[in-house]
């Protein structure tokens, strides 16, 4: 049994130890797993090689992009888990394209990794719009939901499930992460947070943006934005560190 993950350039899977970048757990060591594909196709996606073909914008075969050969690497789940093993970290940040897509081979090696090292924490990240299958939900420490919002370019219906949203905003392990690049996305984000019930504690405002510059530019408004509502604001430490490089 298998699981599609992502590749660094060189052609490995997208494995890595780094601090985690974003969100609750930032600068907190972690081990990545990036899987393969997405259902959703957002125009600032920073890991578009997850699941973009060529010249192709756009969710297709029905709503389900793949990644072109090069950037996917089909491995045994066994072999998954004997990489993850090798790393010493006791935090491992599960991450896509989207992750949950994958669940039940996922969960079969989130539950091998926990058996042998029950002290592992799990965090998701994920666009939110998947629900979680009993089998995996019960192995996932945290979740870190990153809705998307009208300027990622995704239609709503398929971006924004109001059940979903319902469900994330009453479960105390979800941390909503929303990337924002104007104020006009902080007024998105404030009518979600009222339409949910999102507490200010679990919500975080994250500046769109693979350079130093533009996140700090937008930093500057957004935390301002941050504190009149109540929310937290999330850097992406990765990017500053490492710049917008794979496996990082
Ligand atoms: C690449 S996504 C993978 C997980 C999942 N598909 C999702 O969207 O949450 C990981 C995180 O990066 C964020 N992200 C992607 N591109 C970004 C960009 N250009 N600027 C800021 N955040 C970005 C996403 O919103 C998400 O929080
Ligand atoms: N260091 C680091 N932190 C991250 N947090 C979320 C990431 C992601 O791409 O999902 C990410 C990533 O790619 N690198
Ligand atoms: S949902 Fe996540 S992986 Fe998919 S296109 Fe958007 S940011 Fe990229
Ligand atoms: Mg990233």
């Amino acid at each position: 049994m298998t699981l599609a993950l992502a590749t660094t350039k060189p052609g490995g899977p997208e494995i890595f130890a780094s601090l985690q970048g974003e969100g609750p757990s930032m600068g907190r060591p972690s081990l990545f797993l990036r899987l393969s594909r997405c259902n959703l196709a957002c125009h600032w996606c920073d890991t578009a090689y997850t699941w973009r073909f060529t010249g192709d914008n756009r969710p297709h075969r029905d709503g389900l992009s793949f990644a072109r050969e090069a950037n996917q690497l089909v491995l045994e789940e066994t072999e998954v888990i004997d990489r993850l093993l090798a790393f010493p970290q006791d935090r491992l940040v599960v991450t896509g394209g989207e992750p949950l897509l994958q669940a039940p081979a996922l969960a079969r090696v989130l539950a091998a990794l926990k058996a042998a090292r029950p002290t592992l924490h799990v965090e998701i990240e994920t666009n939110g719009t998947v629900t979680p299958p009993p089998t995996i939900d019960e192995l996932i420490d945290q979740y870190n939901v990153s809705p998307k919002l009208s300027h990622s370019g995704n239609p709503a219906d398929l971006a924004l499930i109001p059940e979903r949203l319902a469900a994330w905003a009453q479960s105390p392990r979800a941390f909503f992460k929303f990337v924002v690049a104007t104020p006009a996305d902080c007024e998105e984000v404030a009518t979600l947070a009222a339409t949910y019930g999102i507490p200010g504690d679990r919500l975080f405002v994250m500046p769109e943006g693979t350079d130093s510059e533009t996140l700090r530019t937008r930093e500057k408004w957004l935390s301002a934005t941050a504190l009149d509502h109540g929310w937290r604001m999330t850097d992406r430490l990765h990017i500053h560190l490492y710049g917008d490089t794979r496996g990082t």
